[in-house]
């Protein structure tokens, strides 16, 4: 059954908007990050702590073909770096796939980043002049696998609402 993903930079909305969407549309909303939490049994920056980074680039990709396997209709929201490891930006060329790109510049996800860091392994220790330096090169870094989606919305200046309006129109 046909999943609809939402994938971009930490911080573009991907929770909040599919988790809205689901509301409006009555479609199931999975999130990859908490799946993942439930699978280890620890929270997301426990997994970083304990584990490192390259165990749950690990655990993301095996949840990841799980909810790509799953035979129910689901909106999934990805982590921002999920399309950049393991190759899973090829895993959203399956035909059965409608991949969306919530798309944001620096300074929206500077401005929601900062409120929202401390569950955020990447950022959580950084102080708000590095944050900004990370975001604009990393953003950068994993442009291309972002930009390999089937459609883009741009997410700047638009309410939750206006956003969640703009992908129904695109699902029409
Ligand atoms: N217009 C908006 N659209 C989406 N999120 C918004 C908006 N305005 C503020 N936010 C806030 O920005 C944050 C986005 O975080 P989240 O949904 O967790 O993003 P992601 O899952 O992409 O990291 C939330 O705290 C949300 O309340
Ligand atoms: O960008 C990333 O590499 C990450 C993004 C996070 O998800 P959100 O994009 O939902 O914050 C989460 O998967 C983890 O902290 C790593
Ligand atoms: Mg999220």
């Amino acid at each position: 059954m046909r999943k609809i993903i939402l994938l971009g930079y930490m911080g573009c909305g991907k929770s909040t908007i599919a988790n809205k969407l689901s509301k409006n549309i009555g479609i199931p909303f999975v999130d990859l990050d908490k799946k993942i939490e439930e699978k280890v049994n620890l929270s997301i920056n426990a997994i970083f702590e304990k584990h490192g980074e390259i165990y749950f680039r690990k655990v993301e990709h095996e949840v990841f073909i799980e909810l790509l396997n799953s035979p129910e209709q689901l909106i999934i929201g990805l982590g921002g770096g999920t399309p950049c490891y393991a190759n899973n930006h090829e895993l959203l060329k399956a035909d059965n796939v409608v991949s969306i790109y919530l798309k944001a510049s620096i300074e929206t996800l500077f401005s929601r980043l900062s409120a929202n860091k401390s569950k955020r392994p990447l950022i959580a220790n950084k102080s708000d002049a590095e944050m900004k330096e990370f975001i604009a090169m990393h953003l950068f870094e994993r442009s291309f696998y972002y930009n390999q989606t089937q459609h883009k919305v741009v997410v700047d200046d638009k309410t939750i609402d206006q956003t969640v309006l703009d992908i129904i129109a695109l699902l029409a």
